[in-house]
């Protein structure tokens, strides 16, 4: 990694794309008049694409495989790289933008769901590398410190957000499994010296006959191996149960993480699915088999296979209207929420239904209460003891509340955010077994067809790296608390891990299964302290959702920081998504409502690790020049609005670009770096009215962008940076 830029920005897909085309060229020219160079990689579905698929393109259209090389990177100290959220796609999306690709003169292949030829199932194999959560786990070399900046917090007490009232009354609650899941049959060890070395996950069916599921596996001394599965019939039943047991006028919810397991809970969807439509399926089963619909694809896939057949659609709105209500994803758009799996976000849903006062929309576009389901009972205790917290004690008082942030153990694929590879739907009844080399049998689990089993596991180094991390967070913040359940398998093996570790450090940090946890950290931020989560890979992704949602109103506001394991940098952008409803904003009357603040965060923080990785002390005054910009965007109220004329993504980018240069213009460790910046903070702030009506003129009306996921850059540019002053100044 000769040559390698001083800082990279990530090109990625929806809002936050936009926001790097206005953003980005803004930074690139400022970090070159301090010497630092800035590139930019392509992580875009369509990149990752097209990255794949060579052999298929012509010269010109080829690409180069930039997650590849920023794979390597994030291996060496010299990495230090801006991440901006990236979509996670569902079969949805990656069918609609290799339909894209394929428009604009890409001869790709379509995706093949049934591959039979060499090439068919070579081709699948390639798309599947880019489907689901592809790009976190391949960057995440390194553990997660998440948390709202000082200026952030400060921000979000001064304005609070608007939260729902909660009554004692609310029929809202959490509905999960009586037992037979992931929880419940989970089984876990810590592999010794003598049993490192190479695995194999065996099939045995009733009859002896062996499939091997996965081979090639390779464990380390000390890694944390676990096995589970989830009883397809257990699961069915439940569905089954809680339909049946949804009171009149309250509204039926699924909450999943189809995106980032990307394995399993499709399927665990797929069952929702078939289950809600049991009596449709009943009668027209076969026909819509031979439709090619399949319940993993949701209703939405369903709804355009039968459209313009009287028949089915008469039968398919009956069974619908007797079935209790559905909680809506977008209700104007009569989008359910078993419409499309990719829009079954668990970290994103649960947060905004709590912070609504518990209600979700129903089909009739009202609030209700609703009955959420999250099948599994590893993590779902969290939120049904939020909401049960909330029932008790009414609302959060976000004026006083303290702050939450986040440590999570996330290095090398930890948990089972790592597990695509080795989970399986099980074709018939028998046993799963991890064989090691030497015949042991590590785990074994009899199941039955349908069942999905699954391995995830977390490797001793991250682990070690975790705890100090916490530690450190620990004695930065006052309080903490490890979220781990002694009466989990996969738990009690990372408790034997903490405790020694915690009386070598000599702290005391309390360890506590996710329940009792939760309540323990809303017991002490409304008390006005700050606490610490020091949790696993999940719960980092649900808490560092839930608690700024309910504390700042949004994670996007969120400072990320990915310490990678072998001393480079990443720096995430928020802890949320790639905000599609703002890219329909934008292509109905040209008004970004996405809010760059986590990028401001991610980029003082490069800057500043650029000083300390380097020594480059440019490096450091850019930094804290950032700093000094960002709080100014928060104090004069500079950031993004939801409507047209408001503020929005370009002239909060406007703002923020003039505080910058005006705090490096104004400093005096480096007078060059201060004559350079003074003419460009002169004109930013003599042009501001210029400035900003040539941004508001190219309002209100449809913007064209010339695509969705591989959109014209040319387009994207003027849509972007409408302001010709601006962008002469920038230069
Ligand atoms: N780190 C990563 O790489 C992540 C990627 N994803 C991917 O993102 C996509 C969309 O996920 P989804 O669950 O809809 O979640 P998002 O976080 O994209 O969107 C949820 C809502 O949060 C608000 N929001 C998010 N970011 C911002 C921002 N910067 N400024 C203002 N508001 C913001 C928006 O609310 P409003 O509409 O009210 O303005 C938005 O509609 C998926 O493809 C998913 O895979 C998801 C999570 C993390
Ligand atoms: O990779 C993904 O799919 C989502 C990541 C995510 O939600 C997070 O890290 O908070
Ligand atoms: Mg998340």
């Amino acid at each position: 990694m000769t040559d390698t830029p001083d800082i990279i920005y990530t090109k990625v897909d929806e809002a936050p794309e936009l926001a790097r085309a206005s953003l980005e060229p803004i930074i690139r020219a400022f970090a070159g008049k301090a010497g630092i160079s800035v590139e930019t990689r392509d992580i875009s579905v369509a990149g990752r694409i097209l990255a794949l698929f060579p052999d298929y393109l012509t010269e010109e259209q080829r690409v180069s495989d930039d997650l590849a090389w920023l794979g390597e990177l994030v291996k060496t100290p010299s990495a230090n790289v801006i991440k901006l959220p990236n979509i996670s796609a569902s079969m949805p999306q990656l069918t609609a933008a290799i339909k894209e690709l394929q428009a604009k003169g890409y001869a790709i292949p379509d995706y093949p769901y049934e591959p039979k030829t060499d090439a068919e199932k070579e081709a699948r194999a390639r798309y599947d590398a880019v489907k689901g959560s592809a790009v976190n786990p391949v960057l995440r070399e390194g553990n997660s410190d998440r948390r709202a900046a000082k200026p952030v917090k400060q921000y979000a007490m001064a304005n609070p957000h608007r939260m729902g009232d909660w009554s004692k009354d609310s029929k809202t609650r959490v509905a999960s499994m009586d037992g037979n899941d992931f929880f419940a049959n989970e089984k876990s060890a810590t592999i010794t010296a003598a049993q490192a070395g190479g695995a194999k996950i065996v099939f045995t069916a009733e009859d002896g006959s062996e499939t091997v599921l996965k081979s090639g596996l390779k464990y380390l001394e000390g890694e944390v191996v676990d096995a589970t599965f989830m009883s397809a019939k257990a699961l069915e039943a439940f569905i089954r149960k809680e339909i049946a047991a949804v009171e009149p006028g309250v509204l039926f919810s699924v909450h999943l993480k189809a995106t980032m397991m990307k394995v399993s809970d499709p399927i665990l969807f797929g069952h929702f699915v078939k289950v809600y439509l049991e009596d449709f399926i009943a009668k027209h089963g076969a026909e819509l088999k031979a439709m090619g619909w399949n319940p993993n694809s949701g209703l939405g896939d369903l709804e355009s296979k039968i459209k313009g057949n009287a028949a089915f659609e008469a039968d398919y709105k009956a069974v619908m209207d007797a079935q209790p209500p559905m909680y809506m994803v977008n209700s104007d758009k009569g989008i359910t929420n078993l419409h499309v799996p990719s829009d079954v976000i668990i970290d994103a849903s649960m947060p905004a239904l709590i912070r609504a006062g518990g209600k979700g929309w129903g089909p009739d576009g009202k609030e209700a209460d609703t009955v959420c389901c999250i099948p599994d009972n590893c993590y779902a205790g969290v939120y049904d003891e939020t909401i049960e917290y909330f029932k008790e004690h009414g609302k959060l008082d976000v004026t006083t509340c303290g702050s939450v942030s986040n440590v999570g153990l996330m290095a090398q694929k930890a948990e089972e955010y790592g597990s695509h590879p080795t989970t399986f739907e099980i074709a018939a009844k028998g046993k799963v077994e991890i064989v090691l080399d030497s015949g042991e049998v590590l785990h074994s689990h009899a199941v039955e067809a349908g069942d999905i089993w699954r391995s995830s596991t977390a490797k001793k180094a991250p682990i070690l790296d975790w705890i100090a991390l916490g530690v450190a967070r620990y004695k930065a913040t006052g309080s903490a608390a490890f979220w781990l359940d002694a009466n989990r398998a996969h738990d009690a093996e990372l408790i034997k891990y903490v405790e020694p570790a915690l009386k070598e450090a000599g702290v005391e940090i309390p360890i506590m299964a996710p329940r009792e946890a939760t309540r323990f950290t809303l017991e002490t931020m409304v008390k006005g302290q700050d606490c610490v989560t020091i949790t696993g890979n999940v719960l980092r992704d649900y808490l560092t959702d839930l608690f700024p949602i309910l504390e700042l109103g949004t994670s996007a506001k969120m400072l990320s920081i990915v310490k990678l394991m072998q001393g480079g940098g990443m720096f995430e952008t928020g802890a949320g998504g790639t905000a599609p409803k703002h890219v329909q904003q934008v292509l109905e009357e040209s008004h970004l409502r996405w809010d760059s603040l986590g990028e401001f965060c991610a980029l003082g923080e490069s800057f500043s690790f650029l000083s300390e990785s380097k020594g480059n002390a440019a490096g450091a005054i850019m930094g804290k020049a950032i700093d000094v910009a960002t709080q100014k965007v928060l104090d004069n109220d500079d950031s993004p609005k939801g409507r047209v004329g408001q503020n929005d993504n370009r002239t909060s980018h406007y703002h923020f670009a003039r505080y910058w240069a005006e705090a490096v213009a104004a400093q005096t460790e480096d007078k060059a770096l201060a004559e350079a910046f003074a003419p460009i903070a002169k004109a930013l702030a003599e042009n501001e009215e210029k400035i900003l009506a040539e941004i508001h003129a190219a309002e209100g009306s449809p913007a064209d962008l010339g695509g969705y996921y591989l959109p014209d850059e040319a387009k994207v540019a003027s849509v972007m940076r409408p302001s010709a002053t601006l962008n002469g100044i920038i230069g």
